[in-house]
């Protein structure tokens, strides 16, 4: 309820007010609107942010930054840097990616040379290509970067590290000598964030600014490892794990509920010619495309919360030196925010399409949805690139599970039980244990089937590096598979230990015999081909299917409105609770900018001559037309 918090209309604002108006609602809510226990906001309001503000600034301050100068820094340089960035009084995002490489980190081409004789680093970019490009935050708010880049002592490359660089200047905030920095310009979302690019020139850092966790230097140029280095990836898998409930989950979420309103609203055509027309829901076709994203929310929010867990548990085990987890957690976040952020983004624009004309407008909030998430399968990991790192794992776990019992998310890899389906109904095949081993014996044979055609390429002289190229389709399908039985299997045991109402409870079982049942029916060729299913059981999938669909439309709305969005969160007119959707989409389109007066006079001055001569000739004054 305060104003301050209150939307302007978004899609009613240019880039710069957008990008001005998320900073001041972002600091307000962060410094003044929450109460906070030291850096972390607390209480329900920060639950509700998460939720309410559509465009955040300081995305990458709060969600990378910080927690790299947690994850790289020693006890020191936390106390120095960690307060002063909790507390806004400095700026920073985390520069990575290069104008030149993003997916490929051993390319990256920023280098920081250490000078022995005044203990600095000098910061270079060689050229073009190597300038930072992309960050967050970095073209207009940063004044620091975590800067990710190849230490060099005596001419030895020793590979990626942090260098904490100061940009900007604190008093006037102008860039530093050495320091070209700027906004890379419009993109397809993410108005409000200043990515940003960044040339370093011959800038010094003083020796105590590589982040030193890991890894230090000595004033006399020795080089000392201090832990796995692997964990100088670490940043990259906590962001992922923590950006699918926020990127992923949140949003799909919100445009399930704009278009589940909006369909049940909307009346357009008959079913049965006698009767009156119907809300759109009440087509199979509609309810094929809205439910099944429906279902996904439920399951990838699920999935999502054991990942945290996971990732929980290993932050603990790090803390005692063991860093045995890593492997799988690696391959599981990359696979998971890959395939997760592939299903939501294809979901949002399915049930975008789903409305039609107006579900094209911005006013109805979905192309909003729509082209942020369409982000998520690019970037903290380009999907294939997240897919390709999940299925080395698995391959590798395959290979393991032929003299070794496996645990974890890859135990199903070393599970020789009999996995034939028996399934005679529909309705056998509606039950979670059934899906599930589904599920299970198809990723089994997609990773056996994809690293078996690798061998036999091997086997029959061909380069292993060349199979691995040539297979990446299987690979990736692999990881698919992998993650959906992770998806599946996770949100079974949730929802099966879940303790909650019966009706509710029934409603969630058959939203997640739903998600894993479209997945069947999306990929029946999997199915079939590796035996899981008969070709009339993949008939009693589809049945399954439909007979879910009709069981849940009855509560289809109930259940979207238990996201609990307000209309301020949503800034939608097809998606508002009161269902007025064309008193909304009328008064929105009146509000645009482009109607603040009734004659565009820009535009008319081009069109006045031609407007006058029409005029003329209806009046009986001018001559007939040229033409
Ligand atoms: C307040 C809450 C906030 C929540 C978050 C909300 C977020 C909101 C939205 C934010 C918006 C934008 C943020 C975006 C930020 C960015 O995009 S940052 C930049 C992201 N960039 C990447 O992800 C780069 C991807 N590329 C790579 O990671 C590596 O290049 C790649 C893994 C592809 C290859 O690594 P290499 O070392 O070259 O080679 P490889 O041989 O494949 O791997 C060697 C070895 O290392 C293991 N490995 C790789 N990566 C990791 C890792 N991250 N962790 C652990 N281990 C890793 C790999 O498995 C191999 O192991 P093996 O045993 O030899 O098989
Ligand atoms: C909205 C947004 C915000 C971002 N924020 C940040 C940030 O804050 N900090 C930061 O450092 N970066 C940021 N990035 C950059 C982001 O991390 C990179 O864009 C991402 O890692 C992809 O790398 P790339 O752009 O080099 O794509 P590329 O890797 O060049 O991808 C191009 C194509 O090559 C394919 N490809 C690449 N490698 C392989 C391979 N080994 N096998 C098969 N195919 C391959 C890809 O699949 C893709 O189809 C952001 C990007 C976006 C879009």
């Amino acid at each position: 309820n305060d104003t301050s918090m209150q939307h302007r209309n978004l899609n009613h604002m240019t880039r710069e007010e957008r990008f001005s108006e998320a900073m001041r609602r972002t600091l307000y809510a962060l410094k003044v609107l929450l109460p906070r226990e030291g850096w972390t906001p607390v209480g329900p309001e920060m639950k509700y942010l998460a939720r309410a503000i559509k465009e955040f600034t300081f995305i990458i301050h709060a969600g990378v930054f910080i927690p790299c100068i947690m994850s790289y820094g020693t006890n020191e340089q936390i106390a120095k840097w960690f307060p002063l960035a909790a507390d806004f009084r400095i700026i920073g995002t985390y520069a990575q990616t290069e104008l030149g490489h993003g997916s490929f980190l051993r390319g990256l081409e920023t280098i920081a040379t250490y000078d022995r004789a005044n203990q600095e680093f000098i910061i270079n970019c060689p050229k073009i290509t190597a300038m930072k490009w992309w960050p967050g935050d970095m073209g207009k708010s940063a004044n620091h970067v975590l800067l990710m880049a190849e230490l060099v002592i005596d001419g030895k490359k020793y590979g990626m590290h942090g260098f904490m660089v100061q940009i900007r200047d604190l008093t006037t905030h102008e860039p530093l000598p050495g320091v070209t920095v700027g906004d890379i310009g419009a993109k397809l979302s993410f108005e409000s964030v200043d990515n940003g690019f960044l040339y370093l020139q011959n800038v010094r850092i003083p020796r105590e600014n590589l982040l030193s966790k890991l890894s230090e230097v000595h004033p006399d140029g020795t080089y000392i490892k201090k832990g796995n280095q692997r964990l100088m990836y670490g940043s990259m898998v906590r962001v992922r794990v923590n950006l699918i409930a926020h990127e992923i989950v949140m949003p799909l979420a919100k445009a399930c509920t704009i278009a589940v309103r909006y369909s049940a609203v909307r009346r357009q055509g008959l079913i049965n010619p006698s009767k009156e027309e119907v809300p759109v829901l009440d087509y199979v076709a509609q309810q094929h495309k809205l439910l099944p994203q429906v279902a996904t929310v439920f399951m990838a929010h699920f999935a999502a919360k054991q990942l945290v867990k996971m990732h929980h548990d290993y932050s603990l085990e790090v803390e005692k030196g063991n860093t045995s987890q890593l492997p799988e957690l690696h391959a599981l976040s990359a696979g998971m925010k890959a395939c997760l952020s592939e299903q939501g983004a294809a979901g949002a624009e399915i049930v975008r399409r789903a409305c039609g004309g107006h579900g094209y407008s911005c006013g109805s909030g979905l192309p909003f949805i729509v082209n942020r998430m369409l982000a998520t399968c690019t970037y903290e990991g380009e999907n294939t690139v997240m897919q390709l790192q999940c299925a080395r794992y698995l391959i590798k776990c395959a290979d393991q599970a032929k003299k070794d019992k496996l645990t974890g998310s890859v135990w199903y890899l070393s599970d020789f039980s009999n996995m034939s389906c028996t399934a005679q109904t529909f309705g056998d095949l509606q039950e979670p244990s059934v899906l599930v081993k589904l599920h299970e014996r198809r990723a089994k044979c997609a990773v056996q089937h994809a690293g078996k055609k690798m061998q036999n390429m091997v086997k029959n002289g061909t380069p292993a590096h060349d199979a691995w190229n040539m297979m990446a389709t299987l690979l990736i399908n692999a990881a698919r598979a992998h993650i959906m039985q992770y998806v599946v299997g996770t949100s079974v045991t949730y929802i099966s230990e879940l303790s909650c109402s019966a009706s509710l409870k029934k409603i969630l079982t058959q939203l997640c015999a739903l998600y894993a049942l479209h997945n069947i029916n999306s990929n029946c060729g999997d199915f079939v081909k590796f035996g899981c299913l008969t070709s009339a059981q993949c008939d009693l999938a589809q049945e399954a299917e439909f007979n879910l669909l009709k069981q849940l439309r009855p509560d289809a709305v109930g259940i979207v409105d238990s996201f609990d969005f307000t209309d301020d969160i949503l800034q939608s007119c097809l998606g508002a609770y009161d269902g007025n959707v064309y008193e909304r989409l009328f008064e929105w389109a009146k509000q645009a900018p482009m109607n603040k007066t009734e004659v565009h006079q820009d535009s008319y001055q081009y069109l006045q001559p031609y407007l006058h001569e029409g005029r003329d000739v209806l009046e009986g004054r001018g001559r007939n037309s040229k033409l």
